[in-house]
């Protein structure tokens, strides 16, 4: 059932002069199309504007056939329920509503002016400390809140990381994301859907963008909230050094630099940002840097997180030199 947020009623008069306030839902038809703005393996995400607010948005659009053919029903509403759980937080993506018609289904989500992090940190070569502090501090801030919420995104990169017109945070692509059973739901493990084999089964299968994978992920099959962190290590390093750290010709040359820890720092790396990666970058992820660790430590010192960080003016990109 498709769950979007009612956006008006309209007046339904039946056979005995009965009138009912029906909800209406938004459609298609609401909505001009613009251009595409990215593409994923299984959905396109074009620039939208509603007809009526003149609003825009970025609609994510999933083709029905594609996702049957491809056995993906279950990406389609685990990324559903991941965005209904994560709502109120300034550094993810926001989904308002979802629709479908005979061919597709629809969401409509926060559009990110700024594009993909990966993109801006591409025309800036590589970002200088405080850039890198800040852009860390908004990622850590929204992976703390996936994670309270029982969320583990699982395929953390630059490309995921999208920026809004205020260059500010917007985590977004949560199909591969793993939820953990919802702390408050009062029903038994058994009876809650998605903790049956069906997500070991996804769990066994799926494997994030190889460069950012962590070592769980590649020898136990298993992921937790510190894989994460890996990937966050992975990032802090790549804005600083201008490439991940682990990057080799083939995937597999590359899983095996991650499974045996095998990468260096370039020269003139800050100190600080290095002992921050290298807690992050720990291949046993119970003794890898907690988000509670990597808050404390010195290379976000005197850095604001929660509110505050929010309202602060993102720092003018400038390159690490
Ligand atoms: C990572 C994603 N790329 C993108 N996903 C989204 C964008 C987005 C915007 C630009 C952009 C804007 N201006 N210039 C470029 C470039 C890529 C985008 C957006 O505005 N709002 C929600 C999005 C995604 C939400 C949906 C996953 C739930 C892939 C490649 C998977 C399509």
């Amino acid at each position: 059932k498709d769950r979007g947020a009612a956006v008006g009623v309209r007046r339904e008069v039946d056979a005995d002069g009965r009138v009912t306030m029906k909800p209406v839902k938004k459609g298609v038809r609401d909505f001009t199309f613009g251009r595409i703005l990215g593409e994923g393996s299984y959905s396109t995400v074009y620039l939208a504007t509603d007809r009526q607010t003149l609003r825009e948005y970025a609609v994510k659009v999933l083709e029905k056939k594609h996702i049957i053919k491809e056995k993906k029903i279950k990406y389609v509403n685990i990324e559903k329920n991941t965005l209904n759980r994560l709502t109120e937080h300034p550094g993810i993506v926001r989904l308002y509503y979802t629709f479908q018609d005979e061919t597709s289904l629809y969401y409509v989500l926060d559009l990110c002016t700024g594009g993909e992090l990966l993109g801006v940190l591409k025309k800036a070569g590589t970002f200088d400390v405080e850039c890198t502090r800040f852009y860390g501090a908004q990622i850590l801030d929204a992976i703390d809140y996936m994670h309270s919420r029982g969320i583990i995104h699982r395929d953390l990169k630059p490309e995921n990381v999208l920026l809004d017109e205020q260059m500010h945070v917007k985590i977004t692509d949560f199909g591969t994301a793993k939820l953990l059973r919802d702390p408050r739901d009062p029903r038994p493990p058994e009876e809650t859907p998605g903790q049956s084999g069906e997500d070991d089964e996804r769990a066994a299968s799926f494997v994030g963008t190889a460069e950012y994978v962590s070592p769980e992920l590649l020898t136990e099959k298993s992921a937790s909230t510190a894989s994460d962190i890996w990937a966050f290590g992975c990032i802090i390093y790549q804005l600083l050094a201008g490439r991940p750290p682990f990057k080799a010709g083939t995937e597999y040359l590359t899983f095996q630099k991650i499974v045996k820890l095998e990468y260096e720092f370039p020269p003139g790396f800050p100190p600080a940002a290095r002992d921050l990666v290298e807690r992050c970058l720990v291949l046993d992820p119970a003794q890898r840097f907690t988000v509670e660790h990597i808050k404390k430590h010195e290379f976000f010192a005197g850095q604001m997180f929660g509110k505050e960080l929010w309202r602060m003016k993102a720092p003018r990109l400038r390159p690490y030199v």
